[in-house]
């Protein structure tokens, strides 16, 4: 008899034998692989995790014990064994469960996330929050060693250990993070010692057990071998020294080990960190084998791990076209030098580290670094290129207004994933850039409306003097053959695509295709549009968008970004700003809600941003329009 269709919830599991155990994590680990085979997800982080969850669940009260999944992509075995089996089939789909932990979902899981390194900071002040209050209830923050990079996880450590409530934080340690994880944490865990800091530590420590006269026999044992110098310096020291006890490393899938240890530290008084060493893609050899492509994976073979092929084949994407464009810039130009926050492959960076290696940097999960060591390498006079998605720029706002652009300096954002990205959902939207960038003084903010396009915007933002934002989708371009030749497109100027007096659309990025698509079918009944293509949120193009509202009166605008603040709300004050009284508008893009998970095309379709919601918002205006006579009151007046 199957174990895991009878687990409703931890309970449950605790009824089982610790015989039992592996049992169940052999059918977890199934049902995953032959889950996200289908619907695609995160399949490596969840396959390294099961016993870890098995055994946090077994010895834990949840969810009066509060379980956090730091980034969340790791917490399909935590779904399983919390009452969410029945329905994990829907997993990332349209209507379906979460990717990630969701509040909304389950009361098992206590934090949404999405964006790493925010579990420590939670389970913090939940802890704090349930001894100020005299309740119940242990908390425990599960974090990977790549979302240990994160500045905000140190934050969280050295309040924590300052404090000294009651918290455990277990780092989940698989030496990756996405791609193999960076820097010098991660060689300090996995004990990869450079050289220089053994020799040091080995001279240092002769001289002090020297002097201390007792350790002329110590030493001697010890410098027999390097091995047991470096096991002196373990990673325990860095969590000792900022106030945590330190237990591990454990064996990450040995249940026994597991249970047994958590049991002791469960009691524990102050904040615990527990290592545990884990396998990313344990149990399913391609994901043992390939554990950054399996990641996040979309639908593949589980036979072979071979991804299902597309009926057709798509055309490239723009993270493609963003990355050759790139590394053909960068091999004519040495200034140009490229950035990522730990995503190389995410974000088409693969190919520049491969070609350019001393030219590349992966500075860890920081992406509030990653900005401002922008604006350091700027200010030297390098064309710093920083690879980000949308979504996790936010993380560094304050840097791109404070470092980047107070000084001007000519540092490129490259940001991918800008609209909606599918199935990863509110979490990972690229929903608010347009808005809480064009608020920056002296950035400029482009958006291609097709692949061909992108080419000639990275062009031109490494060729203009100030720091430039070139926003473009997740997924494959719009199909059209790309120029040989670049060139720098006239900055705050767009296009006008089509021709037509009973309505203007003004449409910018990914939303100028479907315009287009709108515009066909709106003359097919007769009624003709303009079509814009702004090309630049900011500046943006008052002459050309006040042209194209004074000659139709009614202009609808489009963008897949929060209408709050948006292109829209940029063309409504252009409008103002000329004294344009008259023009009807009506602004397509993202309501004031976080969109939920689905995909891109469903999710469009839904909010009206496709080529068909285009179409019935421009014919509902132009009839508005011939109704009130409109355009023909408008008194275009020019401002200043
Ligand atoms: C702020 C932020 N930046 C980037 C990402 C993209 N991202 C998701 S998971 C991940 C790697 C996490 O590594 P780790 O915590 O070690 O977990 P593992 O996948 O190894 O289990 C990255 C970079 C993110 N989710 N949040
Ligand atoms: C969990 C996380 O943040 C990433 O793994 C993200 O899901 C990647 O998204 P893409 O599939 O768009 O690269
Ligand atoms: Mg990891």
């Amino acid at each position: 008899m199957e174990l895991l269709p009878h687990i409703q919830g931890p309970d449950d599991l605790k009824r089982l034998s610790r015989e039992d155990l592996p049992r169940l994590a052999a059918e977890i680990r199934k049902v995953i692989i032959e889950t996200v085979a289908k619907t695609g997800g995160h399949l490596a982080p969840s396959l390294g995790v099961v016993e870890l969850t098995l055994a946090l669940h077994y010895v834990f009260e949840a969810p009066k014990d509060r379980i956090i999944w730091d980034v969340g992509h790791q917490a399909y075995a935590h779904k399983l064994v919390t009452g969410r089996y029945d329905r994990f089939h829907t997993l990332r789909q349209h209507g379906g469960i979460s990717g990630f932990p969701k509040r909304s979902e389950s009361p098992y899981d206590v934090l949404d996330t999405g964006h790493s390194s925010t579990s420590i900071s939670a389970a913090l002040g939940m802890t704090t929050a349930l001894d100020l209050s005299g309740q119940e209830g242990r908390v425990v923050a599960v974090i990977g060693d790549g979302s240990m990079t994160a500045g905000l996880a140190f934050e969280a450590l050295n309040n924590a250990g300052h404090l000294r409530k009651d918290l455990v934080v277990i780092l989940n340690d698989n030496e990756m993070s996405i791609s193999p994880n960076v820097g010098a944490l991660s060689s300090f865990l996995s004990r990869k010692l450079t050289g220089r800091l053994a020799t040091r530590f080995k001279r240092e420590m002769e001289s002090f057990l020297k002097k201390s006269g007792v350790g002329e026999q110590i030493w001697s044992v010890l410098k027999r071998s390097e091995d047991s110098l470096k096991s002196l310096l373990t990673p325990g020291m860095l969590f000792e020294a900022l106030q945590f006890e330190y237990v591990g490393p454990l064996p990450g899938h040995h249940l026994d080990t597991l249970i047994d240890t958590l049991d002791n530290v469960r009691n524990l008084e102050g904040p615990v960190l527990v290592h545990v060493l884990t396998k990313k893609g344990k149990g399913y050899p391609p994901a043992e084998k390939e554990p950054d492509r399996f990641h996040g994976i979309g639908p593949f073979d589980p036979a072979t791990g071979e991804p299902r092929r597309p009926e057709r084949p798509a055309p490239p994407t723009y993270t493609q076209i963003f990355s050759q464009t790139l590394l053909r810039l960068a091999m004519d130009d040495p200034r140009i030098v490229a950035i990522t926050a730990a995503m190389p492959a995410g974000t088409g960076l693969s190919a520049f580290a491969d070609a350019l290696p001393h030219r590349f940097f992966d500075v860890g999960i920081a992406e509030q670094h990653a900005v401002t060591f922008a604006a350091g390498l700027a200010m030297e006079g390098l064309r710093p290129v920083v690879a980000v998605y949308s979504t996790f720029l936010q993380r560094a706002y304050d840097q791109v207004v404070h470092d980047v652009c107070l000084t001007g300096q000519p540092v490129v954002f490259a940001l991918d994933r800008g609209g909606l990205v599918g199935d990863d959902g509110p979490t990972h939207h690229g929903a608010f850039d347009l808005s809480f960038l064009r608020a920056v003084p002296n950035l400029v903010i482009m958006a291609p409306k097709d692949e061909n396009e992108l080419q000639h915007m990275l062009y031109t933002a490494l060729n203009h003097p100030g720091p430039v934002a070139v926003r473009y989708p997740r997924g494959a371009g719009v199909g059209v053959s790309l120029d040989w030749r670049l060139e720098a497109l006239p900055v705050g100027r767009g296009e006008v695509l089509r021709e037509g007096n009973d309505v203007a659309i003004v449409a910018i990025g990914s939303g100028v295709a479907p315009a287009l698509e709108a515009a066909e079918a709106l003359a097919a009944e007769g009624i003709e549009a303009t079509v814009v293509n702004a090309r630049f949120a900011k500046p943006i193009d008052a002459d050309l968008v006040t042209e194209a509202a004074r000659r139709t009166g009614r202009v609808v605008t489009v963008e897949e970004n929060a209408l709050a603040g948006g292109f829209g709300t940029a063309v409504l004050e252009c409008l103002a700003d000329r004294g344009l009284t008259g023009v009807r508008v009506r602004r397509l893009g993202l309501p004031d809600r976080f969109v939920e998970q689905g995909a891109q095309a469903t999710l469009r379709r839904e909010l009206g941003i496709d080529a068909e919601g285009i179409r019935a918002a421009a014919e509902a205006l132009a009839a508005e329009g011939r109704r009130t006579g409109a355009a023909a009151r408008l008194r275009p007046v020019r401002s200043g």
